[in-house]
């Protein structure tokens, strides 16, 4: 009996691209029925459920009469767009059959690093949820590029599950779970049946996507199961062809692969900061600094050597030892103007420097997390 996911209240349900448009064939009317079927029995038992779908992409080329996956960003934007209206009529029109209000909510990775949009997404979703709606999340594709994007859903459904603290994550895919290597790649792998989210051995299992439809594959599942585990959340990576494969989830049956969290919840201003993807720039600490902030005290200038990137007061930043490392993040009481004037030297010498001194320290220890 899987204990941790049938004593779950809130759950985050992924559904990748293969699945909702039945292999880039268009929306899979099936598998979305199915889907809102067995989110009803979970609702009416009494769970919160939040559904990360993709598929917008993949729902768009098939909607254009694309056949093969463009390249061009304006080309995948548009896709996007014309995609996620099918998307969400589908979602609308089917969850309404099952007596169940559906909410489009489409996120980008600056939603969650601005501190008051963040809050504003937790609180808009925790209404939803105590509404009785069903949030449905996407990335907002037609918005952002490369370098700024989550990429594969897998990454934003942990990011959900953070954002919401949710019990666990179920991640629906066209394979039964992790397998010791890519099934489509090697006959004799084996299905790992659970293990520590944090267990390092199942990413070198862990290999791409499975077809040109979806981005991500199995690494991008583990790597969301470490994330999600951050907040306390279990992740379950099961086929969404598995007969009621969510219904059986949650009551606890051992089908698919259980990555469960082992570690406390850390505080929800501290999850905030271990969510960001993109850093505005990076501290490099000498040994004394980094021993100081492993024994869990703050980060003083003395024990900076240089400064990288440009940002302002509050910026979240890295701090890497000389090898890159990144060995902790945190707000920054200074600018990296601010910062570059006053790395390597004392407290005491702030106020001569800069000609004033909010605080002593360049990031306090409760606006730290260690990596
Ligand atoms: N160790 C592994 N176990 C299972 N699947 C794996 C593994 N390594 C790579 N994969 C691939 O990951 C694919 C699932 O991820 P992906 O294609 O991104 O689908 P989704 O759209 O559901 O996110 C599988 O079809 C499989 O080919
Ligand atoms: N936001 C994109 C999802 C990206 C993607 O393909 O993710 P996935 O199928 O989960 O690997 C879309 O809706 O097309």
């Amino acid at each position: 009996m899987r204990q941790q996911i049938a004593n779950s209240h809130r759950l985050v349900v992924k559904v990748g691209s293969a699945l909702v448009t039945n292999n880039g064939k268009g929306l899979s009317s099936e598998f979305i029925n199915d889907c809102a079927r067995q989110i009803a029995v979970l609702r009416a038992a009494g769970r919160e459920v939040l559904l990360v779908s993709s598929g917008a992409i993949a729902a768009g080329m098939q909607r254009l009469g694309w056949v093969v996956r463009p390249h061009a960003m304006h080309d995948l934007q548009a896709a996007a767009a014309v995609g996620q209206m099918g998307l969400a009529q589908a979602y609308d029109s089917t969850f309404a059959q099952h007596g169940l209000q559906v909410a489009q909510i489409l996120l980008t990775h600056a939603d969650l690093a601005d501190r008051v949009r963040y809050l504003n997404a937790r609180s808009t979703l925790n209404t939803l949820l105590a509404l009785g709606a069903i949030p449905i999340i996407n990335e907002n594709d037609t918005v952002v590029t490369d370098e700024i994007k989550f990429g594969d859903n897998d990454t934003l459904g942990a990011l959900v599950a953070n954002l919401v603290e949710a019990d666990a994550l179920i991640i629906l895919t066209d394979q039964n779970g992790l397998y010791t290597a890519d099934p489509r790649r090697d006959a004799t792998a084996t299905l790992v049946s659970d293990g520590r989210a944090d267990d390092r051995r199942f990413e070198a299992m862990a290999g791409g996507a499975g077809s040109s439809i979806s981005r991500g594959g199995m690494i991008t599942k583990v790597r969301a199961a470490q994330r999600a585990a951050r907040s306390g959340a279990h992740t379950l990576i099961v086929s969404g062809h598995a007969p009621d494969a969510l219904i059986s989830a949650s009551r606890g049956e051992a089908i698919g692969t259980l990555l469960y969290a082992t570690e406390s919840p850390l505080a929800a201003r501290k999850q905030w900061l271990a969510d960001h993807l993109q850093l505005a720039g990076s501290l490099i600490l000498d040994d004394g600094a980094i021993q100081a902030l492993t024994s869990g005290r703050s980060l003083l200038p003395v024990g900076v050597t240089s400064v990288e990137g440009e940002f302002g007061r509050g910026a979240v930043v890295a701090c890497r030892s000389h090898e890159g490392r990144e060995v902790a993040r945190g707000l920054a009481n200074y600018s990296s103007v601010e910062a570059r004037r006053i790395a390597g030297r004392g407290t005491q010498d702030i106020e001569t420097l800069l000609g004033y001194m909010d605080s002593a320290e360049l990031i306090h220890r409760d606006n730290l997390i260690l990596l």
